[in-house]
């Protein structure tokens, strides 16, 4: 019952019983498809958590990283800063240079780096710094430190990664839209999938991306999101029973409304979920039912990560 599943985690009471590790997806991915969203943790031994973080993560290393990139039929990763790292990046550059040239970095940054190390930042690959809003991982940093940060990353070409809760978006409303850069919001906003697509709250959120041409989103963490969850038993899942299915119509609306301006990620090793493990595989299913068509699949996980993080290797939709 103790066998260790994907991101080295163990299985703990509470999980699904049937969770074994990713299954092989029946969605198949097109090719050049980018995980946009997934973290390395540690090896703790060798790149320490952060003092000041909320939680300790098992340790997901790149190696395992990059064997569920294969495994899901994935040929890049954007690895992106954990709070439980803090900033300090070293197990991100470690991965990025590690792999090639297929992986890019959001890194997280305080208003002491320097331009040399930004510049050494750039150059293992990273293009973007996160900002972490969500009270439960990070205490409060000030905006002003933010907007200057934004502000000295703007020339390398980089972009702000943003993650907040939903109901927190209008008293950041200010914030995000000052940013002088590309702002890619983290996992929809998280909004509250009880509450109607048409509602108020996610219609802020859709007003954000409909007046700041700017601001992007990745249609990721259905696992985080969803209240109906994941289907009860695995391989049961297809038109019938779709994975996370309050989820889709919040997803679908951004990859049909921005087309654009979407990216999907696995968001894996999964960190802070308590209720389950949610299986790769299944989340890659997931996709068929965000997607209207072959053309929107491949702008949401090959054109739009390219163009913002390969841009010299895009060769054009
Ligand atoms: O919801 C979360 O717990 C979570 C945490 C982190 C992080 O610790 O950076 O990143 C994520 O994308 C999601």
């Amino acid at each position: 019952m103790d066998r260790p599943t994907t991101g080295g985690f163990v299985k703990t009471p509470g999980w699904l019983d049937w969770y074994d590790g990713p299954s092989q997806p029946h969605f198949q991915l097109p090719p050049g498809a980018v995980d946009a969203h997934c973290h390395v943790f540690g090896p703790g031994e060798r790149f320490p958590y952060a003092p000041e973080r909320k939680y300790t993560p098992c340790d997901a290393s790149k190696e395992q990283l990059f064997a569920l990139r294969d495994h899901l039929g994935f040929a890049r990763n954007v690895i992106v800063q954990a709070t439980c790292h803090g900033a300090d990046n070293r197990a991100l550059v470690d991965a990025c240079v590690a792999s090639g040239g297929r992986a890019r970095g959001v890194a997280t940054v305080r208003r002491s780096v320097t331009d040399a190390e930004l510049q050494t930042l750039h150059s293992a690959g990273v293009r973007g710094v996160r900002f972490n809003f969500v009270k439960r991982l990070v205490d409060f940093t000030p905006k002003d430190e933010l907007l200057e940060i934004a502000q000295r990353i703007a020339p390398l070409g980089w972009h702000v990664v943003v993650y907040f809760e939903a109901q927190d978006l209008p008293e950041l409303w200010d914030f995000f839209t000052a940013l002088p850069t590309t702002v890619v919001v983290d996992h929809m906003g998280r909004p509250d999938v009880t509450q109607p697509v048409d509602g108020a709250q996610f219609g802020l959120f859709l007003r954000l991306l409909r007046e700041h041409e700017n601001v992007w989103t990745k249609v990721s963490c259905p696992e985080r999101l969803s209240v109906s969850g994941p289907p009860a038993l695995p391989g049961r899942c297809g038109p019938e029973q779709p994975p996370y299915a309050d989820v889709i119509p919040f997803a679908r609306r951004l990859v049909e409304t921005f087309p654009d301006r979407v990216l999907w990620g696995t968001d894996w090793p999964h960190p802070n979920l308590k209720d389950h493990m949610p299986d790769d595989g299944l989340l890659v299913d997931w996709l068929a039912s965000i997607v209207p068509d072959e053309a929107h699949l491949r702008r949401l996980l090959v054109d739009n990560p390219m163009r913002l993080y390969w841009p010299d290797e895009w060769k054009g939709a």
